[in-house]
């Protein structure tokens, strides 16, 4: 019996999150939670022949979507219009995550909490710190979902380079906004980046960063990415049920982590950057992270960036962990 919960589920990322998930096996329940419309998009995707179960919940009953889940999914909350920024979110988001979060330590305290809702930099933290408080935090089972990065470096690259097959992972880490997402294309074989001219290593690299940008400003005011967030967001959730429920090893996806989740990996990159939070290669375990991949060796050109998405990072984790006052 595995029940995963889609908070938002009613909303653009959340519906096609939510028919994507109906297709696999792993799920044999899944639970549509939404202020708006949720039990319309339950009564619809319920009639598709797979093996799970769905369920609609509405405004009054986040509690009894909650309860018992083995995975809650959130893309609740208000996305972009052009000129925003994502920090620019955090006046609504904050406080629908904040409430979410006090949801799960309520009803279903060891579950997975996949993130999606923006600035995913500041409302990791605020997940964290909720759990924190109520003493059942787990930092290994709390991810803030940046694989969209990872999915428009790996598109964008192929772009360039038809001979590197658009399927290749590429490490980007960082953080999930604009300079604090970091791609590492010197990790790429063939010495690609070395092959390119600076101006396109950054227009790339900068391409990358601003990728959700570029839908925010084509859909003109009617929202930011959705289908390819509820792609990256299902190839995520997906990905780890298939570590915790099957055992499967070897699943890796970038995930903007607390870094207790891995002291011993990311020890020394803790003690130099003084982060809390960093989005870096993950595998998943039976538990959710299994390990932190140790952080690659950066070319010169990558560590201006990265020195650069660090104390941006910093202010967004502190304003994010700061909107929860855990006492000692
Ligand atoms: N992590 C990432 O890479 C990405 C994150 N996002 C973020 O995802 C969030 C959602 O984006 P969209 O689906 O496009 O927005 P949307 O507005 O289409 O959908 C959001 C849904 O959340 C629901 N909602 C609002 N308050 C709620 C609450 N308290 N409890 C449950 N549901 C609630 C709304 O009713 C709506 O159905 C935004 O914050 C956006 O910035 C978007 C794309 C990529
Ligand atoms: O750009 C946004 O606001 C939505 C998002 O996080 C993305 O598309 O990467």
């Amino acid at each position: 019996m595995h029940l995963v919960v889609i908070c938002g589920a009613a909303g653009g990322i959340g519906q096609p999150l939510s028919l994507l998930l109906k297709q696999s096996d792993l799920i044999s329940h899944l639970a549509l939670f939404d202020v708006v419309n949720a039990p319309g998009v339950a009564a619809d995707l319920s009639h598709i022949n797979t093996k799970s179960k769905v369920t609609g919940h509405g405004k009054e009953q986040m509690d009894e979507a909650l309860k018992g889940a083995h995975t809650v999914v959130i893309p609740a909350g208000v996305p972009r219009k052009p000129g925003m920024t994502r920090d620019d979110l955090f006046k609504i988001n904050a406080g629908i995550v904040r409430d979410l979060a006090e949801g799960v330590a309520r009803n279903c305290p060891n579950a997975f909490v996949l993130v999606i809702s923006n600035p995913v930099n500041s409302t990791v933290p605020i997940v964290c710190q909720v759990l924190k408080k109520h003493d059942v935090f787990n930092p290994s089972k709390v991810f803030g979902i940046s694989t969209l990065d990872v999915v428009r470096a790996s598109r964008f690259v192929s772009e360039i380079s038809p001979a590197i097959d658009p399927s290749t992972r590429i490490t980007v880490i960082g953080g999930h906004s604009g300079v604090t997402i970091v791609p590492l294309l010197s990790q790429l074989p063939n010495s690609f980046a070395d092959s390119l001219s600076r101006d396109q290593l950054d227009a790339l690299t900068h391409r990358i960063q601003y990728g959700g940008d570029e839908v925010v400003k084509a859909k003109d005011g009617a929202g930011s990415a959705t289908l390819s967030m509820a792609y990256a967001g299902a190839r995520f959730t997906l990905s780890l049920l298939q570590a915790t429920v099957t055992g499967k090893t070897g699943l890796i996806e970038s995930a903007y982590v607390h870094l207790d989740a891995d002291k011993k990996n990311t020890a020394a990159f803790r003690e130099k950057t003084g982060l809390e939070y960093f989005a870096l290669d993950v595998e998943f375990g039976k538990n959710g992270v299994g390990r932190i991949l140790e952080l690659p060796r950066v070319s010169i050109y990558e560590q201006a960036l990265l020195d650069v998405a660090i104390p941006e990072l910093k202010t967004n984790i502190a304003k994010g962990a700061s909107f929860i006052t855990v006492s000692a």
